[in-house]
């Protein structure tokens, strides 16, 4: 299926948050360490992270490395100790809780191992939802919602609730929910870890699919190196720390 057929790239009328180049996301000397009570868990500390425009990137790591707490930063979900978050070129922590909500909304997608669609919602409804978000009325969302759903094989199921689609097929919702704002980055925690090998592959593709369409930047926390190596670049966070990973090495 040709990405003109699919509707992949083929919608000129959204605007992308992001300039076609330049970096999307940029971390500075980011630190984060986790303090309930006498509980402190330094997770990394000093860490610097970019990702440009239309780039894919892999984070691999061991278990409780660090990745998830990552992504949380670099997405604006949780607030680091140190250092500093620039999404699209505006500083995460200068911002209102509300204008970090709407930047959020507006120029990043999450796809996370477990769905997260709402349980009482139609996928229709549930990809609608970021468009609604934005201020958008239920005509614009609900037929750019329709497109991406359709693009990624799932026109025929609008009205399911994620109780009655297949473990594929939300994760597959989940992704057109993540790209129905046309977000200049995808953050993936582990996106297709809960999913069978040929639907994983599926939902990989499709990724890598809407990234060479629309030049939306990828960054993907994954163990399985395998996917890890189609990626621009490979990156492994140990001891709180960051380092390139060479291709031959993955
Ligand atoms: N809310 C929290 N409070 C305290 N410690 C936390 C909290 N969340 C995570 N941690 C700790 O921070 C470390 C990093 O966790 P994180 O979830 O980022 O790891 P990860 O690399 O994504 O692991 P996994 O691959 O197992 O998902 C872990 O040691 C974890 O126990």
């Amino acid at each position: 299926m040709s990405n003109r057929e699919s509707g992949i790239g083929n919608r000129d009328s959204e605007k992308q948050v992001q300039p076609a180049t330049g970096e999307v996301i940029r971390a500075e000397r980011l630190g984060k360490t986790y303090a309930e009570g006498k509980l402190h868990t330094p997770v990394f500390d000093g860490l610097d992270f970019h990702v440009d425009a239309g780039e894919t990137v892999a984070i691999l790591g061991a278990s409780g490395a660090g990745k998830s707490t990552l992504l949380h930063l670099l997405g604006g979900l949780d607030t680091p100790t140190s250092g500093e978050v620039y999404v699209a070129g505006q500083k995460m922590s200068a911002l209102s809780d509300a204008a970090r909500g709407q930047l959020r909304n507006r120029a990043l997608g999450f796809v996370y191992q477990f769905h997260h669609l709402l349980p009482e919602f139609t996928a229709l409804e549930n990809a609608m939802l970021p468009v609604l978000l934005g201020g958008s009325g239920v005509p614009e969302a609900s037929s750019r919602a329709k497109a991406l759903l359709e693009s990624v094989g799932l026109g025929h199921r609008l009205e399911h609730k994620p109780g009655e689609l297949s473990g594929g097929e939300r994760q597959r919702a989940a992704v057109a929910r993540a790209l129905v704002n046309r977000p200049a980055c995808v953050l993936g925690d582990e996106p297709t870890g809960n999913l069978d090998e040929k639907t994983a592959a599926t939902v990989f593709e499709l990724m890598l699919e809407l990234n060479r369409a629309q030049r939306t930047s990828l960054v993907l926390v994954t163990h399985d190196r395998r996917l890890a190596r189609r990626l621009d670049r490979v990156l492994e966070l140990h001891d709180g720390k960051l380092r390139q990973v060479a291709r031959d090495e993955v």
